[in-house]
Parts: C-alpha cells; sequence; structure tokens
C-alpha cells in the first residue's frame, strides 16, 4: 500500500484531490475555532477571577527568586501554588544590602542575637548534640519607628544566609483569595522547604489586632492555623526555621503571640553615643569638612531616631547641590565637603518637623 495515498478511513477509498483539499480546510479551520475558544475562555476567566494574571506573574517572580536562592532544580520542590505565592515575597541574603557594619549604634543587641540565633545556625552539629539548648523559633523586635528593626532582621538574615519570608499581613488576609488558612500554612511549609528560613512579620501587632471585634471567622481560623504551625516548629528540634516580629505598639500584640516569642529585644531610641555611630556610618560614605564634629552634633539630636538622622544628614548633603546650582559652577568643578553648619542646619529643619510628631510612649516593659 503507497503510505502517500490518503484513504478515506471508513471505506479505505483513496481521496481525490478535492477531497483531501477539503479535508485540510475543515481541519485548519477546527484548530483555529478551538485556538479562538481557548482564547476567549481565558479572558473570559481572566474576568471572573482578575488575580489570575497577578499569580502567574508572581509564579514567575518565585521560580526565579528560587533558583537564585540555590534551588536550582525548583520544580524537585513541588511547590503548591499558595507556596509560591508566598515565595514571591522572598528576600534572598545575597540581595540583603544591610549587614551589622551598616547599624550603628545597637551592639548589645547584635550580639545577642549573633549568640541566640546566628550560631546555632551556623554550628547546628555541636548545638545538636546539647540536649538542654532548643534554638529560639520566636524573637520580638520592638521599639519606635525608624530605629533599625527592619535592619536587623535584614541583616540577620544575611549573615545566617537563610532565606527570608517577608510576610505581609495584608496578603495573608486578602480577603478576595479567601484562602487564608491556605497561604497561613503556605508560609511554614515553604519555610521547611526553603531553611534555614527566618519568617519576618513587620507591624506583627496589626496582624493580631483582628482578634477585636473587626476579626471575622475566616481570619480567625487562619490565625489558628498559623499558631498551630508555629507550634509545630518548636516542637521540632530538627527544625531551622525562626518567626521574626517587629512593632513599634508592642502594648497591643495579643498575649498568645507574645508567649510564642520568648526573646524579646528593645530597639529604643539612640542615645548621645549611639547618634555618633550612626552618623558615623551614614556620613562615612562622603566628604566632610574638617569642622565636623560629630560628638557635639550628636548631642543635639536629642530625641532623633535613626531614619531621622539619616535623613537629616541627607538634606545636608543636598545643600551643597542647591548652593553649587544656584552659583551656577561649572559641573566638572567638585562639590565641597559637608560642612558643620550644613548639618545644624538641616537638624534644625527637622527638629521643626518633628516637634509636631507624637512621642512613641510604650515600651514593653512598662505595660
Ligand atoms: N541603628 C541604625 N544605624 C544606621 N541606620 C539606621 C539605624 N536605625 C535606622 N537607620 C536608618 O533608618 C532607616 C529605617 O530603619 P528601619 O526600617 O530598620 O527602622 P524600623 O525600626 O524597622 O522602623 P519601622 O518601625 O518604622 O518599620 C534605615 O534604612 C536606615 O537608613
Amino acid at each position: 500500500m503507497n503510505p502517500f495515498i490518503i484513504r478515506d478511513f471508513e471505506t479505505g477509498e483513496p481521496l481525490s484531490k478535492q477531497q483531501v483539499v477539503l479535508f485540510v480546510v475543515r481541519f485548519t479551520a477546527s484548530a483555529a475555532a478551538a485556538y479562538f475558544l481557548y482564547k476567549y475562555v481565558d479572558k473570559l476567566l481572566a474576568i471572573v477571577d482578575p488575580t489570575k494574571k497577578q499569580k502567574k506573574i508572581a509564579e514567575e517572580k518565585a521560580q526565579n527568586l528560587l533558583k537564585r536562592l540555590g534551588k536550582k532544580d525548583v520544580k524537585d520542590l513541588h511547590l503548591t501554588e499558595y507556596e509560591l505565592n508566598i515565595a514571591s515575597q522572598l528576600i534572598i541574603p545575597s540581595d540583603i544590602y544591610v549587614s551589622w557594619q551598616h547599624i550603628g549604634g545597637l551592639t548589645a543587641i547584635i550580639e545577642q542575637i549573633k549568640e541566640t540565633v546566628i550560631l546555632p545556625f551556623h554550628r547546628r552539629d555541636i548545638f545538636k548534640q546539647c540536649k538542654l539548648f532548643l534554638p529560639p523559633k520566636g524573637i520580638l523586635l520592638y521599639g519606635p519607628p525608624g530605629c533599625g528593626k527592619t535592619m536587623i532582621a535584614k541583616a540577620t538574615a544575611k549573615e545566617a544566609g537563610c532565606a527570608f519570608i517577608n510576610i505581609e499581613v495584608q496578603q495573608l488576609t486578602d480577603k478576595w483569595y479567601g484562602e487564608s488558612q491556605k497561604l497561613a500554612a503556605a508560609v511554614f511549609s515553604l519555610a521547611r522547604k526553603l531553611q534555614p528560613s527566618i519568617i519576618f512579620i513587620d507591624e506583627i501587632d496589626v496582624f493580631l489586632q483582628m482578634r477585636s471585634d473587626r476579626d471575622h471567622e475566616v481570619t480567625a481560623m487562619m490565625k489558628a492555623t498559623f499558631m498551630s504551625l508555629w507550634d509545630g516548629i518548636v516542637s521540632d528540634n530538627n527544625s531551622q526555621i525562626m518567626v521574626m516580629g517587629a512593632t513599634n505598639r508592642p502594648q497591643q500584640i495579643d498575649q498568645a503571640i507574645l508567649r510564642r516569642m520568648p526573646i524579646r529585644l528593645n530597639v529604643p531610641m539612640p542615645d548621645s553615643q549611639q547618634r555618633v555611630n550612626i552618623l558615623a556610618i551614614v556620613l562615612g560614605v562622603e566628604q566632610l569638612k574638617d569642622d565636623v564634629d560629630l560628638t557635639e552634633l550628636a548631642e543635639s539630636l536629642s530625641g532623633f531616631s535613626g531614619s531621622d538622622i539619616r535623613e537629616m544628614c541627607r538634606h545636608a548633603s543636598v545643600a551643597r547641590v542647591h548652593e553649587f546650582i544656584k552659583e551656577q559652577r561649572d559641573s566638572s568643578s567638585p562639590l565641597r565637603p559637608i560642612s558643620m553648619e550644613d548639618l545644624v542646619g538641616a537638624s534644625k529643619v527637622m527638629q521643626q518637623s518633628k516637634s509636631s510628631e507624637a512621642p512613641y510612649l510604650f515600651p514593653l516593659n512598662q505595660r
């Protein structure tokens, strides 16, 4: 039988040229119809579920991050849709620019973290033999805004070489998905697959406030899931997962969560010496005039957080640029170094805007 002759399926008779053309036309038309139908249904689904596109973007982002984390074959991790969603918020250690030397004036806290968190991560071999020691599974960083809590959390992840799962509370409580519980579970299952890992929850008080009147069933269930999974890592000696929370309002944290965070570190407003250290770090990247006296400057900055100090230095640095432009100087000539006058001027401007701010009143140990 000649294989190049096309025959009728039923009768086995050879098809005429006309019949073959008709067959090809019909076949192409049905393939095109199927393609357009698929496109139409896809569009329809996008209208019914507008998050579909976002989910796809999140998935691609997650795949890329996981590859860069060193998980070459992401498929082997068998991540669920929910885990991929959480993984899109992943921060990998090599992308974290903050390390201990960027943090000024918090030496005691940094030492404590090195001892209680980093060392057990790094020297697991030795700590495993120590039956009485369980690495902490919950750490709370609390204190006024802009004093370095987020910096400490990121530097910890960098130094420990951990995957840093940055949870945004809204991501878990997003009512559109209505799948908060599955997402909460995915946080822990992903952390387990990627361990060693740190789950970081900024504004952890917001996460817990939901036990109030506004709380509704779905959120309450998500929280219950979260707590029981957290307990799971606490009781598992082999897990290398830690939950780190940060808050400006420690007094609003639910007792159930506080119990799960046995290490509570107060990250306070910097004192005068700490302000000198922060100034030295922040201004370390600029040229300073000889008249700059960091100790004198630091003394005048009472009530300034690390973030205020950074903002003040930025103002002082920009003042030179404005002067440069005003004087219509040639752009090839260098900017002059920052002077004490620039810094004092900038601190006065900051002081004025700060006087309208509400003070930070609630350290945890004074409740
Ligand atoms: N101790 C510090 N040393 C150096 N820079 C600091 C310090 N504290 C704060 N900063 C500067 O302020 C910025 C904000 O700090 P960070 O986000 O860590 O504060 P935070 O305590 O987490 O604030 P919030 O509670 O508002 O989230 C940092 O990016 C850094 O530029």
